[in-house]
């Protein structure tokens, strides 16, 4: 059986698993990659990847972001590999992706690295005291050291996926990229943003799209919508 088109990966968001097992089931066949986030994490979001896992032939992207010393990382990343999940995300600093590289060894989960969240902008890396310079500068420079350290891919806005594949360390690695909005969506809390299109035009592998799907009045067809639109 032929798979449905695995580079749209919709935002599972949320409250709860039961709510988002009804959300799969009313998007059906049309989605195959599933995202999994923090506002779900005391919802059952572990027990939910598991079921769209096994029962539903789902692929599943683990969003923590986790950020810790090294040997919790580690061991976090030990933990939830078990769950067999396709994608987990920690943050991008070097410390961090080399423990979970360790944590992850001997399992098949991918390691994302986070460069600078989707919702920044300059002003808002300013008021967090990050260092001077161009923001996409900034995204590259993360996505590049990600890379160094053992990353499997990294996520960053589609605005700066053409940057990142341009890297010699990006060769086989995974762009993923939020941030992504058909034409004329609400944007919420995103501030760097393309429309599906361009985010895979500029070398994205994979775009999460979180509510203008689930949000949707007909989540299944916002969806199908969002793939046929894809290059
Ligand atoms: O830089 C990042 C990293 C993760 N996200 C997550 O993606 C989805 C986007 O949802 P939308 O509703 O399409 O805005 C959401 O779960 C975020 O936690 C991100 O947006 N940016």
């Amino acid at each position: 059986m032929s798979r449905t088109d695995d580079r749209l990966i919709v935002a599972l968001d949320v409250p709860d698993a039961h709510s988002g097992l009804e959300l799969a089931a009313r998007i059906g066949d049309a989605v195959s990659f599933y995202k999994i986030g923090l506002g779900m994490l005391t919802g059952g979001g572990l027990a939910l990847a598991r079921e769209l896992k096994d029962e539903h032939d789902k692929r599943i992207f683990l969003d923590m972001k986790l950020f810790d010393i090294g040997a919790t990382v580690e061991a976090a990343v030990r933990g939830l590999a078990r769950f067999d999940l396709d994608f987990l995300t920690v943050h991008g600093d070097p410390h961090v992706v080399r423990a979970a590289r360790e944590g992850a060894a001997g399992s098949a989960t991918k390691i994302l690295a986070v460069t600078i969240l989707t919702s920044l902008d300059r002003g808002d890396l300013d008021a967090s005291l990050i260092r001077a310079g161009d923001l996409a500068d900034l995204v590259v420079e993360r996505a590049g050291r990600a890379f160094e350290a053992g990353a499997d891919g990294v996520i960053a806005s589609p605005r700066e996926a053409a940057l990142i594949r341009a890297l010699p360390q990006a060769a086989g690695k995974l762009i993923v990229t939020p941030g992504v909005r058909p034409a004329g969506a609400a944007l919420g809390d995103q501030k760097r943003v393309e429309t599906p299109a361009a985010a895979i035009g500029a070398g994205a592998d994979h775009i999460v799209v979180g509510r203008p799907v689930w949000q949707a009045a007909d989540p299944r067809a916002a969806a199908q919508a969002i793939l046929a639109e894809l290059p």
